[in-house]
């Protein structure tokens, strides 16, 4: 796996005297007699093989953890430092690639990947965490000696020497890009994200350099483990009984401090289940808004693997039990068809004016969940209780047209919104696939519309904040069709505060501690 950053990197050293010394820990052979045996450290192990599990089989990262920790039978803090240290390294490894280049004679991408992986996880404990480099150099050499030999160890041993005698803040100004000169090439090595993803970012929150930086500096944070009560399944009381604590924004929200989520009763029984809270608050904003005449027929038509599904289902049969209720209720909405004019998503905004605000849904509808893959609709069928599921490719529909009341499309996108979770994710995603992304989202936006019957409401969801995905995908739709308005997406959230200038809501992690998330709310006429 390449760091991506594609920049010539600097040949700073040599393997030098600290190469042909005994190791940082002094672990080296002791008076000409054969070298100690290197001790297995199965925490260090675990994060390594995850690591080459990642480069050789592309695996997702927090998929295969929780069984590689199963597996080898880790648990507490060897479970804790194995994840840190794996999820740590494969964030950090655009800034990592770019010091160890400057402490070697080799640039990475010549380095076979097995000993680049463990110097990286190295270069990672001695940067980002309270390991004492004698210890994080020391373990890193003896995983080297163990998993990739002898020769190698001695390269691993001199790289983190030299990397050791710097703080990452002092390395920052050596390897990255002058700021003034180059500040989107200074941002994707100080903060590790492919220079692509830096522009796309920088776009999405309107040009600012330092609120890309803060939504960089965020993506590089471990997100909170938040759960959603199902209502009529499970509460917010008993998620707090279970040791949650209140949440934020979202009235059916609790956020786990630590511990196994699997370990909550409410979770291991579906009641309750992990979801981070904006994709909780744009399901729920989707059931808020008033639609005039019957209301029974939802369609999500993309539901796999079923998060969104399993609240609306919950919400479709009960009713919103909490949400109007829940925090912030009672506080002013903000200001409806106050749109901004200017930029690639300006568009009019219709809905706004008395009668328009949020109201909670009673309860009483039928979901309908479709999927295109087998195996994501069962997943939607575990998930849910009352709906129907069904495998479907929602761009050529076996609905008749204008059969549904509400619409949800959470449709398929880069996942830019979501790096926090998945460590490897930012390293893999390819702007090549904007455009065929893009031909997918207008489809099946067109086929959302097509769905819902006049006055009823669409809601358009990506957990990618890129333009190309969001506010231009939507724009196309508005001006190509005339039977379809735009609603202030806000003002069914007024729980939420900073979701941008409207209509459309956007949810940020550096903002609001969620992933990044856009919400248009689109009605038929
Ligand atoms: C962003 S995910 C949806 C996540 C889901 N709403 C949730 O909250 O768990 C997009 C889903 O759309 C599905 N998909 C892709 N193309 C589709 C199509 N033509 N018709 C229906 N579903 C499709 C993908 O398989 C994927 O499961």
């Amino acid at each position: 796996m390449s760091s991506g950053n594609g920049r010539n990197v600097p040949r700073g050293g040599d393997h030098g005297p600290s190469g042909r010394s005994r190791g940082a820990a002094g672990r080296g052979g002791g008076r000409g007699g054969r070298p100690p045996k290197p001790v297995r450290d199965e925490a260090r192990n675990a994060a390594y093989d995850l690591m080459r599990a990642v480069d050789e089989r592309d695996a997702y990262a927090n998929l295969l953890m929780p069984a590689l920790l199963r597996e080898r039978r880790l648990s507490g803090r060897d479970a804790g430092l194995a994840t840190e240290l794996a999820y740590g390294t494969l964030r950090g490894l655009g800034t990592y690639d770019e010091i160890i280049a400057a402490c070697s004679d080799r640039a990475p991408e010549d380095v076979d990947p097995p000993l680049l992986d463990a110097v990286r996880l190295g270069v990672h404990q001695l940067l980002k965490t309270r390991v004492p480099p004698h210890a994080a150099v020391g373990t890193t050499v003896d995983l080297v000696r163990l998993r990739v030999g002898i020769g190698a160890s001695k390269y691993a041993n001199a790289v983190l020497r030299k990397v050791s005698t710097r703080s990452l803040e002092q390395w920052i100004p050596i390897v990255a890009p002058d700021p003034v000169t180059d500040p989107v090439g200074h941002l994707a090595v100080a903060h590790s994200h492919p220079r692509w993803i830096v522009d796309a970012l920088r776009d999405a929150v309107g040009g600012d350099f330092d609120e890309t930086a803060a939504l960089l500096a965020a993506d590089n944070e471990r997100p909170k483990v938040t759960l959603v009560a199902r209502p009529g399944r499970s509460s917010v009381k008993e998620l707090l009984d279970a040791g949650a604590e209140p949440a934020r924004y979202s009235p059916y929200a609790a956020y786990l401090p630590e511990g196994d989520p699997g370990a909550v009763l409410a979770v291991a029984e579906s009641r309750a289940a992990v979801q981070d809270e904006a994709s909780q608050l744009v399901a729920l904003a989707l059931t808020r808004v008033p639609v005039e005449g019957s209301d029974s027929r939802w369609l999500d038509l993309c539901a796999g693997p079923g998060g969104k599904a399993g609240l609306l289902d919950a919400i479709a049969t009960r009713g919103d039990e909490a949400g109007l209720g829940g925090p912030g209720a009672g506080e002013p909405a903000p200001a409806a068809g106050t749109a901004s004019n200017a930029g690639p998503g300006a568009v009019p905004v219709a809905g706004s004016g008395p009668g328009a605000g949020p109201v909670a849904f009673p309860g009483g509808a039928r979901l309908l969940a479709a999927e295109l893959q087998y195996h994501r609709a069962r997943l939607v069928w575990q998930t849910t209780r009352q709906a129907a599921v069904v495998t479907a490719d929602g761009t050529a529909p076996a609905w008749r047209p204008g059969a549904f009341d509400r619409v949800m499309l959470d449709a398929p996108c880069t996942g830019l919104g979501a790096l926090r979770r998945r460590p490897e994710a930012r390293w893999r995603r390819d702007p090549r696939s904007l455009p065929e992304l893009g031909r997918l989202q207008r489809a099946l936006l067109d086929s959302a519309v097509d769905a819902v019957r006049p006055g009823g409401v669409v809601a358009y969801v990506t957990c990618s904040p890129h333009l190309a995905e969001t506010v231009t995908v939507v724009g196309d739709l508005l001006r190509r069709r005339d039977d379809v308005e735009a609603l202030d997406a806000r003002q069914y959230l007024p729980e939420v505060e900073g979701l941008g200038e409207g209509p459309y809501a956007l949810f940020w992690p550096h903002r609001h501690g969620t992933d990044a998330m856009f919400l248009a709310l689109l009605r038929r006429r």
